[in-house]
């Protein structure tokens, strides 16, 4: 006899109340077995405690702005690895770097990299994750960014290095009777998103030529980054946000500013490109277009070279001019070398040939000071464990796990830079007080900014280009005086470094 026949109303009266509870506990069951099973995965890795269930407090430490700096210290606290999230770790090795990042690894790009999708439904290289297609991808990209297919950039990349000293020229030296204060931080933004843009489809956005933040395009940059570091954190909501209503409020193509303003005008350089009987260039846009790429995957890698080039440059130029003015000892020694070799005839005017640059070692230690310092890409760049599972600095993670770069750890190694690695130090590259195959860890653990292997940054000599030359030409030019030392710059973590009010009195030097 059934339950309903004896008692006629459970479905009427008591039972909603009680079903609903059986509901709501067997829900808080089942949720409380998932988070069981997802800290238990991962339980033998160290880390803070409530990381181990949900990644709550990694936003909460993004929106401090001071993420990678929170992490360095992380690692020093519970080793080579730390458990940041449910499914999260994070190391702070080279040696890991190298072996998860190798041509040969089996590793793949995590979700992380979706959310860096602008262009709905066409992916770019940095966030697709297939590993067949990244690689055709890639191998398609590379003669346009080594340059080998077209003029070569060094050419671009002096022009807008003189636009830069003639715009201090023209509007920003100071006299005593006449103060002429200069924003930095968003002029080396300026610099490098002309460079990149001229250098990709051959006509620079004219950041420079107008002295204007074109299209607002620093603005949002600087406003979407800290909610982008935000949501990182959250690879999953990447699909909710591509669906209506929330999709709505994505840049795109047709506004009439920010990210969606820069599409537009990156799409219609593309649209002009493609058009029948137009002219080809001579840059990588058309390096490009003569290995194959289709309409939408060209608008995707331009507009991947324009954020991907621009704010990590930026930040290399803008840190390492802050720490030479930190060190006056520093900067009279470049000044010092950079003088010799002029009077010695090794330096060309009025812009320095990137092999002349080479040949100048203290330039050489400031440049990696720089970005050892403030590495430019402080994303975490979270990669997949493959589904056999994987030993990661002794600890075996199961297929799925994400690994991403605790890359301040990396950075500021005492092991491998010595004790002050937390300060800039150009001659710890050269004091003779470390062997050749110490400078050599040193040198291949700073090459690590840009990534390495098969996820290497593929603008890295177009990077290493514009610091050599842009370095040189402003010291040799300009003293410059911070306008407000107890606060030099504003800067936020947010995968890249939002800086802001890194306010300078420039002069002529003296
Ligand atoms: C100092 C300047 C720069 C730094 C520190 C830097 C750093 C990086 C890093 C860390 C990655 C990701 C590696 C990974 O996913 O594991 C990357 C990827 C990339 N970068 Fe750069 N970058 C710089 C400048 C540039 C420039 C100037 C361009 C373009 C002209 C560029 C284009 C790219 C591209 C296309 C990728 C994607 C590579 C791939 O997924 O295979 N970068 N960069």
């Amino acid at each position: 006899m059934s339950l309903l026949r004896i008692y006629p109303n459970i479905l009427s009266t008591a039972a909603p109340a009680t079903l609903a509870l059986s509901g709501a506990v067997g829900a808080a069951v089942l949720l409380l077995l998932r988070e069981i099973r997802s800290w238990w995965r991962l339980r033998h890795v160290p880390g803070p405690f409530w990381h181990a269930f949900s990644m709550y407090p990694m936003i909460k430490l993004t929106q401090t702005g001071r993420l990678s700096a929170i992490l360095k210290d992380y690692g020093e606290e519970y080793g080579p690895l730390v458990r940041v999230g449910p499914n999260e770790v994070m190391f702070g090795d080279a040696d890991t770097y190298r072996s998860i990042s190798g041509v040969r690894s089996s590793f793949t790009k995590g979700p992380w990299y979706e959310l860096s999708r602008m262009i709905p439904d066409q992916d770019s290289l940095f966030s697709m994750r297939d590993e067949a297609g990244r690689k055709e991808l890639r191998a398609k990209l590379t003669p346009g960014y080594s340059g080998r297919e077209g003029a070569s950039f060094e050419p671009g990349v002096d022009k807008h290095v003189q636009m830069l000293v003639n715009l201090i020229e023209r509007k920003y030296l100071s006299t005593p009777s006449d103060f002429r204060p200069i924003e930095f931080s968003h002029k080396s933004q300026y610099f490098a998103l002309d460079v990149i843009s001229y250098l990709g489809f051959g006509e620079a956005i004219g950041f420079l030529k107008n002295d204007s933040d074109m299209h607002h395009y620093v603005e949002s940059n600087d406003a979407f980054f800290p909610v982008l570091a935000v949501v990182l954190n959250m690879p999953w909501l990447d699909r909710w946000l591509r669906m209506w209503p929330l999709s709505l409020a994505l840049p795109k193509v047709g506004d009439e500013a920010g990210f969606g303003g820069l599409m537009g005008f990156a799409m219609n350089l593309v649209d002009k490109r493609l058009a029948p009987g137009a002219e080809p260039g001579d840059d990588m846009m058309q390096a490009h277009i003569r290995q194959g790429l289709t309409h939408k995957e060209l608008a995707a890698e331009v507009f991947l070279e324009m954020i991907a080039g621009s704010d990590s440059t930026a930040t290399a130029i803008r840190m390492t001019l802050l720490c030479l003015l930190n060190t006056p000892a520093s900067l009279s020694r470049l000044r010092a070398e950079v003088d010799a070799a002029e009077a010695a005839g090794r330096i060309s005017s009025p812009v320095i040939r990137d092999r002349e640059a080479y040949e100048l070692p203290y330039l050489q230690a400031v440049i990696k000071e720089g970005l050892r310092m403030f590495p430019p890409s402080t994303g975490h760049n979270y990669k997949e464990v493959p589904p056999g599972g994987a030993r990661v600095c002794g600890y075996d993670l199961p297929g799925g796990t994400q690994v991403g770069v605790n890359i301040m750890r990396m950075m500021r190694d005492k092991d491998t830079f010595g004790g002050d690695a937390d300060v800039f130090r150009p001659e710890r590259w050269l004091d003779g007080t470390k062997d050749a195959e110490e400078l050599h860890d040193m040198a291949a653990t700073v090459e690590l900014a840009f990534g390495h292997g098969k996820f290497q940054c593929l603008g890295k000599t177009i990077a290493a280009m514009e610091l050599n030359k842009v370095i040189v030409e402003l010291v040799r030019r300009f003293d410059f005086a911070v306008v407000n030392p107890p606060f030099p710059l504003r800067l936020w973590d947010a995968a890249f470094w939002v800086t802001n009010d890194f306010w300078l009195r420039v002069t002529p030097r003296a």
